[in-house]
């Protein structure tokens, strides 16, 4: 399988660098300067089971090449549109497209633009950041993706990636129902992402304080509550699994969207919090805790923009 990964950030340079590492036919689709920067010194991976480096190939958007079997799309969302013109000329009618975006909307964006039949799904379950020397630093031991299709074709097409997967150090697997898992992780995440950006700190230190289990809990019904009422019925198992994860008491577990805002970077508040909040009010539900999340990544938004 010929895979072509759009971005060499905190999940597409990890999960591929991980595949090279693997012999995996891979390569990256990158800006000019970072192509330069690869091509000279490798992807280098800084990771809490052993540092590597891997040489890597590398294309810029003005080198269409029309071979790739699988494009994985690991573009922030706020870069959806940017990062569809660019691989838009790598793609055929042969072509199938894996995003690993968190949120939701961008697999209509892409149904939209490249047909339903051509998109799969996909979840990273890392954590992960590209560092300014251009290193990709996974600061936990967790790394898995979860992909999956929505029709028999596109399903096959996951089921041959992650088959590709299996010979990398990372957990693979298959979702019988790539829809229900996509918001499963969205519901998640968008908890995860905004009492974490909210209280400014980890699940532990949140949790160590006199409401945050509260806070957690009920900022988790408001997003299962969205889900529920767009039709996803997500199994008790899985409701239990997240909240214990999300209520562990110690954990030093936090989002990349707070890493991202105490980085001074963009964040992608408006597709994992907003759009969320959107399908909330559209559905007369009442989301306090997600309108406060989200707000307040919004003010921070327009007071980073003052500042640059
Ligand atoms: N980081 C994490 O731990 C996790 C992230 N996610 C999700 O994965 C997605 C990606 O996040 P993450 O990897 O952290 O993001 P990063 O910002 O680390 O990486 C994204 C990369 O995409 C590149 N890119 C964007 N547009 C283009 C383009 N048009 N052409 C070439 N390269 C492009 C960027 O390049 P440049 O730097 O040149 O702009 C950047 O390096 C997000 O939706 C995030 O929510 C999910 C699970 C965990
Ligand atoms: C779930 C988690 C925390 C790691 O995969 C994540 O998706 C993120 O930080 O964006």
């Amino acid at each position: 399988m010929k895979i072509l990964f759009l971005g060499a950030g905190g999940v597409g340079g990890y999960f591929g660098a991980r595949l090279v590492e693997a012999g995996a036919d891979v390569t990256f689709l990158v800006r000019p300067a970072r192509a330069e920067r690869l091509r000279s010194e490798g992807l280098q991976v800084h990771s809490p089971s052993g540092d590597f480096v891997v040489p890597v190939k590398c294309v810029t958007r003005d080198q269409p090449e029309d071979n790739y079997d699988l494009v994985v799309l690991t573009a922030k969302a706020f870069d959806l549109e940017d990062a569809i013109e660019s691989v838009a000329a790598f793609i055929t009618p042969a072509t199938f497209i894996l995003p690993l975006l968190n949120g939701f909307s961008h697999m209509q964006v892409l149904d939209r633009r490249f047909g339903a039949e051509h998109i799969l799904g996909g979840i990273a379950q890392v954590a992960a950041m590209l560092e300014a020397d251009g290193t990709v630093r996974q600061l936990a031991p967790m790394h898995s993706l979860t992909v999956g299709g929505r029709t028999a074709e596109t399903q096959a097409i996951a089921a041959r990636f992650v088959e590709v997967c299996q010979a990398a150090k990372f957990n693979a697997r298959l979702s019988p129902d790539i829809v229900l898992s996509l918001w499963e992780k969205w519901v998640f995440i968008a908890t995860l992402a905004g009492i974490t950006t909210l209280m400014r700190g980890s699940v532990g230190q949140i949790m160590a304080t006199a409401n945050g289990e509260a806070l957690i809990r009920q900022l988790y019904a408001e997003c299962l509550a969205v889900a529920t009422t767009c039709g996803i019925d997500m199994a008790p198992v899985a409701r239990d699994a997240a909240l214990k994860t999300l209520t562990q008491r110690g954990s030093a577990l936090t989002s990349s969207m707070l890493r991202d805002l105490q980085a001074g970077l963009r964040t992608e508040h408006r597709h994992v919090l907003g759009d969320l909040l959107d399908k909330s009010l559209a559905k007369g539900l009442s989301s306090p805790i997600l309108a406060l999340a989200f707000s307040q990544m919004e003010i921070r938004e327009s007071e980073s923009a003052v500042r640059s």
